[in-house]
């Protein structure tokens, strides 16, 4: 027997109907693999949220203003914020980064500097970074797993706060997927449908202006922002550390989508935790030919559906360390 039938067959052997845990016994097959163990483990589960501005805010492609990204920020530090309950709640380690936020914070034990500027430039005039802030993310991106990987965390979830940034998911998934824009645009924080309207023309316009991207680089480059830019790189630096990795929403899986046409194999290693509201994200997912954990109709970001799923994840392991098999509890097979 080969490694993948053994892992199989000790998932098939536990005591209960085959394929009876569903999903669950996809994770735990998915997780053994990875660990290229048949008792994999879980240790110092830790999420990361990537912060910055973006320039295209000024044009009204959000609900909210400019500045709930820098407030959000303070949030996340004084413990307010979703993702900070649902950390704490199932004991994820939780590191906020200011990759480009339009503030200065006081230092602070859980928040890692990694500013590549104060947001991104205005897509419909400029590209939204330099090649030196992008080459910046890239190396900060890197940083951040490495320095996490050296307190043997093995499984990490990336989150995001960025007001505009369902902008930047949108223009990365429809030229990195060749996909018209209107099929990757969404309310974001919730635009009506006067506001929607303007921001597919803003969309389409920042499309014309800054051509057609040759390369996952340049689509980086054009569309940013500095969030995505180090979530791509982290995303990335995680695989090459065999790392679990957990794919939180839309914004999240854009830059997923970016590493992924680098490297496709990190697909080996991701688990996309829930499904978002947003539209374009079934599609997405549709794309990668991906099955999300959970469908709650959240569409929030900052990670908190992967820290919402982990429990389930940490249940798939569990069912594979600890339930008994059909002949440890002597009962009968078919
Ligand atoms: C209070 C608040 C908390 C958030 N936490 C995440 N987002 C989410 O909404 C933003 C993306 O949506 P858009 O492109 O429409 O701006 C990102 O910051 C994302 O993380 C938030 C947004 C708000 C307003
Ligand atoms: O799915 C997401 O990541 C998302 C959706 C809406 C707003 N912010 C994030």
């Amino acid at each position: 027997m080969n490694f993948d039938q053994q892992l199989q067959n000790k998932i098939d052997l536990k005591t209960k109907p085959l394929k009876a845990l569903g999903q669950l016994e996809e994770i735990a097959f998915k997780i053994g693999k990875i660990q290229k163990t048949l008792s994999p483990e879980l240790i110092s589960p830790s999420l990361i949220i990537f912060a910055a501005d973006h320039g295209l805010a000024q044009e009204g492609i959000s609900a909210y203003p400019t500045e709930v990204t820098q407030q959000m920020v303070l949030n996340f530090l004084q413990g307010g914020a979703a993702i900070n309950v649902f950390c704490q709640q199932n004991n994820i380690n939780l590191k906020i980064v200011d990759a480009g936020v339009n503030a200065d914070f006081e230092k602070n034990s859980n928040l890692i500097h990694a500013k590549a500027g104060y947001g991104t430039q205005n897509m419909l005039n400029a590209n939204a970074m330099t090649a030196e802030q992008l080459s910046f993310c890239f190396q900060k991106g890197e940083d951040i797993v490495d320095k996490l990987t050296k307190s043997k965390c093995n499984i990490v979830g990336f989150g995001e706060m960025g007001i505009g940034n369902t902008s930047s998911a949108s223009l990365l998934m429809s030229s990195l997927l060749d996909i018209p824009i209107e099929e990757c645009v969404g309310r974001g924080t919730g635009i009506d449908d006067i506001q929607l309207y303007n921001k597919k023309v803003i969309l389409k316009r920042v499309m014309e202006n800054r051509g057609c991207p040759n390369s996952v680089e340049e689509a980086l480059l054009f569309f940013g922002g500095f969030e995505i830019a180090q979530m791509y790189s982290s995303m990335l630096e995680a695989y090459r550390k065999n790392m679990v990795i957990m794919i939180d929403g839309f914004i999240a899986s854009s830059a997923f989508l970016a590493a992924y046409k680098i490297d496709p194999k990190i697909l080996d290693n991701a688990l996309f935790c829930h499904q978002s509201d947003e539209k374009g994200h079934q599609l997405l997912l549709k794309k990668l030919n991906e099955k999300a954990i959970l469908k709650l109709n959240l569409r929030l970001g900052e990670g908190t559906g992967c820290a919402i799923a982990y429990p389930i994840i940490k249940s798939a392991v569990e069912f594979l360390n600890k339930m008994a098999s059909f002949e440890s509890a002597k009962i009968s097979n078919k």
